[in-house]
């Protein structure tokens, strides 16, 4: 327990530094300054009005000599696979560099390309020379609703540099760069969330782990043998039933859509900021796509009314330097909406479904009602927060986790 106190401090710690640091380019952004935090006399909504179209910079922002623009198009399995390798090789890796994100090149065409995307968002940086991709980021559409505004958003992610050109002050000019394309499509507000502290998060989330393969997930390092446990009686611990224990409970199919669309809209009303999804988002997010999204829902079977649902997204991580195992297989909790079933056994059968299908770890955010079930369903705190930001969008009001209910990939 003195270790986790120690992490903690350390954490408080750096996250005050955080708060201190010199943000040169995040000061001169249209974002909550840390100076402005607590003057609730600043109006909430957008930061900054519109910028007449005609006077948005028409040519892209200028790269260092060595480098150009390049739109990527995610259609071509070419560049595909070279926007896989970069993240396979560059993206996201944990405090200690034991894991790395490994989104699958199926998944990035699914997060990619939804309901009115724009290829000009996906935006990648190649080296003249050597014509390799070494940086990349993106947008896409979405319209989010904070309090009672629906806003057209641009959901911006796969922010990376290449290793070897780190430090050199790009990633400041892959946002202003994104920031141009979507200003030219008239969107003016941003969401987006980074595992570091920012000027300013909305809202912190608290990552946790539910252990299905605990053996893998010790071998590998993820997890660690409980005190006063064995190896054995950890196994029993996180052992599930072999099958799911609601009536109805089935994947979803596309005649699902609207009766899903319907709960949906319905139960995500209750947050603060929260997606405003019409039937053609239910059908892109929420299909079921194998090894990218999976999608459940209760049909009562006297009724035959949707009661339930819930879903969770694929995206594995590439294990740094260990012996036996490559890859871990991670399920991340996505949308779930309970009415007549409680939540914890509609949570309780998504784990079972996924330990069906070979997953090592279930992860979900505290966000929504997720804190019902965590402990009681056996997750364990993780080491990972997630930070919450909106771009050109004031929230006088640090939200809870439990008032989010948008989950980014
Ligand atoms: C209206 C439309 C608006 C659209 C845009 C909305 C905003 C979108 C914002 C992006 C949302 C992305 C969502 C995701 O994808 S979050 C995932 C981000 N990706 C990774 O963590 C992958 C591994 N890391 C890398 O590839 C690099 O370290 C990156 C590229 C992250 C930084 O490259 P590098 O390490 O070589 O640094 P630099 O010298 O170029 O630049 C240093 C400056 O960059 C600021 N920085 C560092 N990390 C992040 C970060 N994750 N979000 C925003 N800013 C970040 C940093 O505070 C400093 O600015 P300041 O502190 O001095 O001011
Ligand atoms: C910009 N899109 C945000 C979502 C990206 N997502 C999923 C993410 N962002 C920050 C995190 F902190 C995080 N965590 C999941 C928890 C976790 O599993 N930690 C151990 C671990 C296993 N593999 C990796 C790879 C990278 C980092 C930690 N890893 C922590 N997830």
């Amino acid at each position: 327990e003195s270790d986790v106190s120690v992490d903690a401090l350390a954490r408080k710690v750096q996250e005050s530094l955080s708060l201190a640091k010199r943000h040169k380019f995040w000061e001169t952004q249209p974002v909550g300054q840390f100076k402005d935090l607590g003057d609730s006399s600043l109006p909430e909504g957008p930061i900054e009005p519109p910028t007449p179209l005609s006077e948005v910079k028409q040519e892209p922002y200028n790269l260092p000599n060595l480098y150009e623009w390049i739109t990527c198009n995610m259609d071509s399995d070419e560049m595909c696979s070279e926007v896989y390798n970069l993240l396979s090789n560059n993206y996201v890796e944990d405090d200690e560099n034991m894991f790395r994100f490994n989104y699958s090149k199926e998944f990035l065409r699914w997060a990619l390309r939804p309901p009115g995307y724009f290829k000009s968002w996906h935006i990648g940086v190649r080296a003249k020379s050597s014509k390799k991709l070494v940086a990349f980021i993106t947008g896409v559409p979405a319209r989010v609703r904070a309090r009672d505004s629906v806003v057209n958003m641009a959901e911006i992610n796969f922010l990376c540099v290449h290793k070897k050109l780190r430090s050199k002050r790009l990633a400041p000019v892959m946002i202003k760069e994104v920031t141009r394309r979507v200003h030219l499509e008239n969107i003016w507000q941003a969401a987006y969330t980074a595992g570091v502290v920012l000027p300013t998060p909305i809202s912190t989330c608290q990552y946790w782990h539910r252990s299905l393969n605990p053996k893998k997930l010790i071998d590998v390092g993820f997890s660690r043998l409980g005190a006063r446990m064995t190896m054995s009686r950890t196994i029993k611990l996180y052992k599930l039933p072999d099958s799911t224990a609601t009536p109805g409970f089935r994947k979803m199919e596309p005649h699902d859509v609207p009766a899903v669309t319907r709960l949906l809209r319905k139960y995500l009303s209750q947050f603060l900021v929260a997606p405003d999804f019409d039937e053609d988002d239910v059908e892109h997010w929420l299909l079921p796509k194998v090894d990218v999204v999976d999608s459940y829902l209760v049909e009562s079977p006297e009724t035959h009314e949707i009661t339930d649902f819930c879903s969770f997204y694929t995206l594995p991580s590439s294990i740094l330097g260990n012996q036996n195992y490559s890859t871990l297989k991670a399920a991340y909790s996505y949308y779930n909406v309970s009415t007549t079933t409680p939540l914890l056994q509609l949570m309780n059968d998504a784990l079972i479904v996924a330990k069906q299908k070979d997953y090592d770890v279930f992860n979900a955010l505290d966000v929504m009602q997720n804190e019902s079930f965590l402990k009681e369903l056996k997750f364990g705190p993780g080491d990972g927060k997630l930070h919450y930001y909106l771009y050109n969008y004031r929230i006088n009001h640090i939200m809870r986790p439990s008032e989010l209910g948008l989950v980014l990939l």
